[in-house]
């Protein structure tokens, strides 16, 4: 394995492991730090961690433990994974994992970046941009868990980390590699572990990307990793081998408990073409809707690609946040949408698709999948996965914000080997009506 990555969510790691894989690196998504070695052919290893929204001090020991197991599989450089829109809180976790894994690895001067302008994320002067809003107000001030008040990434970061926050502006990442890389080793003299760059295009990430060949450490989103499998090419490091991805034909059930601006449309779209059970709070919170029940529901719609949502608009989730509790409603929801996963897969669903990194985290953890291979596409950030419980079962796991309106019904055909196609999987569908 060359390049090792910790990811703190699991939409967040397929989107990066979607990245290396188009950039031509034999990828796999592992599922919390392995028992076992990798496959001896993998190149890029994501180990997608469910720590963005935990205590820090939880987050920096999973990063840690999952440095370590990377480290032994001979790594040679490392990506912290955080998301695009820099979700955190200013207790962590963003600056206390990004400067444990720095510690440990002895560096300074490492890029925080979460920059990923193909869905709209850009940082200009240290500010991070969601399209042409501030991140402050982009709707990300609303989010149920990581609520983002502060576009200002050098200011927010600051008040996570111990030691000063850097930057370097675009008009370096302008000027070049070699300037890039001088800015980061002046930076690191200065004690600043971690580094604010500004990026607006991803003509500026492949630049800062070359500038990164020799850093032991790369902070930020996906977009960050563009250039990175470039530098391995250069050095004649890899194998040139498509990705293992399997196609799986079969029931499909799309769950989503994401509230983020782009999943409410994608539901609302999806339910008013197909059957749709939208899940009433306060009846998961007394316990009168069970996933049981809801699994019921859907098995008898499950030819029609049904969908089971929490999707709820900022005022809705805010009134029974007030009711409940943030962290006991995430927690119940969460924990319903994983129950729900295992018992529609017990019962031949194996095609499931999952909107919210928070909730695909709870569906993957509860299904105790322990490595995904990486496929097409099917919209910016989000690919098709695969791999096996009750026989093959592929997943999209989409991040909140991801994904074209028409998103779900996509997906469905991906996940099957049909639609997007093009990345050179080794293709092993038995193919048949879905
Ligand atoms: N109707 C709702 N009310 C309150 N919280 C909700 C509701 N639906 C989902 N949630 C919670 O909001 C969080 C959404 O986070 P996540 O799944 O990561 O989505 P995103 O990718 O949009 O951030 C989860 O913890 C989820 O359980
Ligand atoms: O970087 C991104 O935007 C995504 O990869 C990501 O991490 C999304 O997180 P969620 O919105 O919580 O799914």
């Amino acid at each position: 394995m060359l390049l090792g990555c910790i990811a703190d969510d699991f939409t967040g790691a397929s989107d990066l492991a979607n990245t290396l894989a188009k950039g031509g690196m034999r990828t796999t998504q592992f599922i919390g730090v392995p028992a076992e070695p990798a496959a001896g052919d993998c190149e890029a290893g994501v180990v997608a961690l469910k720590s963005r929204s935990i205590p820090a001090a939880a987050a920096v020991a999973q990063s840690l433990a999952a440095l370590k197991w990377l480290r032994q599989q001979g790594c040679r450089q490392f990506l912290f994974k955080y998301c695009s829109t820099f979700d955190s809180t200013p207790q962590g976790n963003i600056g206390p994992v990004g400067e444990a894994l720095a510690e440990a690895l002895g560096t300074r001067g490492a890029v925080a970046c979460p920059a990923f302008p193909t869905t709209g994320r850009t940082i200009y002067q240290g500010h991070l941009f969601v399209k042409d809003r501030l991140l402050s107000e982009s709707g990300m001030e609303k989010h149920p868990l990581t609520p983002m008040t502060d576009p200002d990434l050098r200011r927010f970061l600051a008040l996570q980390t111990k030691t000063p926050v850097g930057h370097v502006p675009w008009a370096t990442v302008d000027a070049g590699p070699d300037a890039v890389k001088t800015a980061l080793k002046e930076a690191a003299g200065r004690g600043e572990t971690l580094v604010i760059i500004d990026a607006i295009s991803d003509a500026d990430l492949f630049t800062i990307g070359a500038a990164l060949a020799e850093a032991p450490l790369v902070t930020g989103g996906s977009g960050i990793a563009l250039g990175l499998p470039e530098n391995f090419r250069k050095a004649g490091l890899l194998s040139g081998k498509g990705s293992a991805f399997t196609p799986v034909d079969g029931p499909t059930v799309v769950l989503a408990g994401s509230c983020s601006g782009a999943t409410r449309e994608q539901v609302r779209r999806h339910a008013a073409q197909h059957p749709g059970l939208a899940l009433e709070i306060d009846k998961i919170m007394s316990g009168t809707l069970t996933p049981d029940q809801a699994a019921f529901f859907l098995m008898e719609r499950i030819r029609l690609t049904p969908i089971c949502y929490s999707t709820a608009t900022p005022e809705e989730v805010k009134a029974v946040q007030d009711r409940y509790g943030r962290e006991a409603v995430a927690e119940a929801i969460e924990g319903f949408f994983g129950e729900l996963a295992v018992t529609l897969n017990n019962r031949g669903v194996n095609r499931i698709i999952v909107a919210g990194g928070e909730t695909s985290g709870a569906v993957v953890s509860a299904l105790e999948i322990d490595r995904l291979d990486i496929g097409p596409e099917i919209d910016p950030g989000v690919p098709a996965l695969s791999g096996s419980r009750n026989g093959p079962l592929a997943l999209a796991l989409k991040s909140g914000n991801f994904g074209a309106p028409d998103f779900f019904d996509k997906a469905a055909a991906v996940l099957a080997g049909k639609g997007v196609g093009g990345m050179g999987t080794e293709d092993k569908s038995a193919g048949g009506a879905a």
